[in-house]
């Protein structure tokens, strides 16, 4: 299958294209969604802080208009990129995705990390370039282990204050300098809910654009310990049996996938596929 949306650094003094506005309450709407002309986006009045060309929808340039403070369109609104990845097509949500990210961390590195010069977008590179020190900065990913842990019939679910009430997921967190990716994962299920694990199997990756988290997804089965959830982390931790599950993170989510794609094994159930 041809991927309808391909990533590409486009340069931004050729005129035409569509294009995506960000500002700090999210993407810019109207009834045919985030993507406008972009030589009318730029008859409105917007404070552009930077524009990066991202890629090609449908063959079609793509280009990014990140603003520096709310504006007011007439007939438009804003949306985050949570309610798009919720509601919205598939396809629109990874080019916002990559288009938030790329805005992020363009944003971030406005200024060299090294000696506090400003720094300049590298041509036809996806890099922000410091010529006082030679310092090359690329967008940053953070890798992050997702577990789901069984035992049997039973899955280990948590929910972290930040969640919507009531519903639980499998357990995360971000890897740290030095440590592998199984290391990251039985640290982290170590400090979230005190349990150990073995058997720990890959199962498949999801991009994560909030804000830039690459999470790696395994399967890992009990070997020990009484849960005793992390203070201030995890809210709480329960064994749950498949039959009978709490309210469960949103289907495009990898956590979600790893929950139903493991109710589905074990029922002997279709497998669901991994939202990419
Ligand atoms: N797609 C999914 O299904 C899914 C499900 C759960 C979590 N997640 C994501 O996984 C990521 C990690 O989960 P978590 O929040 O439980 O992490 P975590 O358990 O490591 O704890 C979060 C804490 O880590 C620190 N932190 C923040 N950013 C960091 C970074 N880039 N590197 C290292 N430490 C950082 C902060 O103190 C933060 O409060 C988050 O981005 C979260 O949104 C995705
Ligand atoms: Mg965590
Ligand atoms: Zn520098």
């Amino acid at each position: 299958m041809i991927s309808r949306w391909i990533t590409a650094v486009l340069d931004t003094d050729l005129a035409g294209g569509l294009a995506v506005v960000r500002g700090p309450e999210g993407f810019l709407l109207d009834d045919n969604g985030p993507l406008f002309p972009r030589e009318w986006l730029k008859r409105q009045p917007l404070a552009v802080m930077a524009e990066h060309g991202i890629g090609h929808l449908d063959g079609e340039p793509v280009y990014l208009l990140e603003l520096g403070a709310a504006a007011d369109v007439e007939g438009c609104h804003w949306q985050g990129l949570r309610s798009f990845m919720l509601q919205g097509d598939h396809t629109l949500y990874k080019v916002l995705g990559y288009a938030a990210q790329i805005g992020t961390w363009a944003r971030e590195h406005r200024f060299c990390g090294s000696c506090g010069q400003a720094m300049t977008q590298v041509p036809r590179e996806r890099a922000m370039y410091c010529a006082t020190c030679d310092l090359r900065s690329y967008p940053r990913i953070s890798p992050s282990m997702i577990v789901l842990i069984t035992h049997g019939d039973e899955i280990l679910l948590a929910r972290s204050p930040r969640f919507v009430t009531g519903v639980y997921s499998t357990l995360a967190g971000f890897a740290e300098p030095g440590e592998s990716a199984e290391d990251c994962l039985i640290r982290e299920v170590r400090e979230e809910v005190q349990v150990e694990v073995k058997n720990i199997e890959y199962v498949g990756s999801q991009c994560w654009p909030f804000p830039h988290s690459m999470m790696l997804g395994f399967h890992a089965q009990y070997a020990g310990g009484q849960i005793v959830p992390q203070a201030d982390e995890i809210e709480d931790a329960q064994w749950f049996n498949i039959h009978h599950l709490p309210p469960l993170p949103a289907s495009r989510s990898i956590a979600r996938y790893l929950i139903d794609l493991y109710v589905a094994r074990r029922l002997g159930h279709a497998e669901p596929v991994l939202p990419s």
